[in-house]
């Protein structure tokens, strides 16, 4: 196995830019394709979830012209597939699965399977396939039941739906994609507490963009008009990623900057943007400025904080807890375990091979960082964000050794040339 070790990374400086947003490039892939015309997308992500999106969209026979590998244009048929593929191959796409598990349902013109990696067909879907077979679609499990694959075999048709939100927004978000295009109007109530609601609202957000009309009636009601067009807005910008950025702005404080993270800003639509306010908080030294950020080091202690807002951007927390004075709680992040891997489980692992002290409960980490941190071996479990998080223990003396780092590709292919090229 490829193994990768960094050891007494002193700094980390200069400017660097961000790849494009993983869910705001295959929300706009998808919002592109069932738009009826045209739409130039600019700063687009390529990674294997983007690839897997792309593949799914030839597939159904949607054209898209490369200008550059990160500027295509989508040409849209307003959810009129050329193609009728009988199965599509999602990997371990979260935002590819979902989204197209109801997005397919509504504009089904022939039975389609979805089907993803070994990891995907552990990862829940049942509350978004109640929520399309009480919206009228037909949609049986192929294997376990509960998880993809997924054979659709019926429409959805709109009416009043219920769907619980509380082990991922991505369910929510499908559903807000899809039911603009049911033939009757919809009633879309949610169950449960909602997790990772930030990504919501970057769903209506872009929604409101490709110019589709929702109501939000209350924090657990939409009502949504059927037979909606989807619009071009003509061209995209996909903005860096944010979630990609906890890691330059972790390792901007230890390696004391000056760091330009050039791509998101204040101004960003997603919510991982909020892993400043906690950086400064824990004693970071972080300015943000409209569509760039500037990192100058700072002096670290542990903070006890709600995590669930921001899960994907949380897990730097937990490494970055290792070089914190005193304790680190991270709460509330229980659907880490139905991610890549069960993250919970993997992150407390992981952090004690170091020397850590981790109590893993439910839903939530405690991280007592040791004296001295101990030269570590770290097991990526095949998830880009393990592999990405650990890599800050190179900043210690000891240093550390990541497993298949090359699992980074999910969503950000480049990301260990990078900080080989700032350290
Ligand atoms: O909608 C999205 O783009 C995402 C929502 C989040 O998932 P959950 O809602 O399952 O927490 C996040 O973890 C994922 O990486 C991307
Ligand atoms: C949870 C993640 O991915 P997915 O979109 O597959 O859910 C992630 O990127 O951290």
């Amino acid at each position: 196995m490829k193994t990768l070790t960094l050891k007494g990374l002193q700094r980390c400086r200069g400017s660097v830019d961000l790849p494009g947003s993983k869910s705001i490039a295959n929300r706009a892939l998808l919002m592109a394709a069932l738009a009826h015309e045209p739409t130039e997308i600019k700063h687009l992500l390529r990674s294997d979830d983007t690839e897997r999106m792309l593949e799914a969209l030839a597939a159904l026979g949607v054209k898209v012209c490369e200008s550059t590998t990160t500027q295509v244009t989508v040409v849209g048929c307003g959810g009129q597939w050329p193609l009728q593929p009988a199965s599509l191959y999602l990997g371990n796409a979260g935002t590819a699965m979902r989204p197209l598990t109801a997005v397919l349902a509504a504009t089904l013109a022939a039975p389609v399977l979805l089907t993803g990696d070994a990891r995907m067909q552990e990862r829940p879907i049942a509350d978004l396939v109640d929520a399309l077979d009480e919206g009228g679609a037909d949609i049986s499990y192929q294997n376990a039941l509960g998880y993809p694959p997924l054979l659709i075999s019926q429409r959805l048709q709109g009416g009043t739906i219920h769907v619980s939100g509380s082990a991922s927004s991505q369910y929510i978000s499908a559903l807000l994609m899809a039911l603009p295009l049911a033939p009757q109007a919809s009633r879309l109530v949610l169950t449960g507490d909602v997790v990772s609601w930030p990504y919501i609202e970057l769903t209506l957000t872009m929604l409101r963009d490709f110019g589709i009309k929702i109501i939000q009636v209350s924090q657990q009601e939409f009502h949504i008009e059927g037979q909606q067009q989807y619009q071009s807005p003509g061209e995209y910008w996909v903005e860096g990623d944010a979630s990609a950025a906890s890691y330059w702005l972790a390792a901007g404080v230890l390696g004391g900057g000056p760091l330009r993270i050039e791509g998101v800003g204040g101004k960003s639509i997603q919510g991982d943007i909020g892993f400043i306010a906690y950086l400064q908080q824990m004693g970071g030294k972080v300015t943000v400025h409209d569509e760039y950020i500037d990192v100058q080091g700072g002096q670290l202690h542990g903070i006890d904080a709600d995590f669930n807002a921001i899960p994907d951007a949380a897990m730097t927390f937990a490494t970055l807890a290792l070089f914190a004075k005193g304790r680190t709680a991270i709460r509330n992040v229980a659907n880490w375990r139905i991610k890549e891997t069960d993250r919970l489980h993997a992150m407390a692992t992981e952090l004690r091979k170091s020397g850590a002290v981790v109590e893993e409960g439910e839903d939530y980490l405690i991280i007592d960082p040791p004296e001295q941190l101990k030269a570590a071996q770290i097991a990526t479990y095949d998830d880009h964000r393990m592999a990405m998080c650990f890599s800050l223990l190179g900043f210690s003396d000891v240093g550390v050794t990541i497993e298949d780092p090359d699992c980074c590709a999910k969503t950000y292919p480049n990301y260990f040339s990078e900080l080989q090229r700032l350290t």
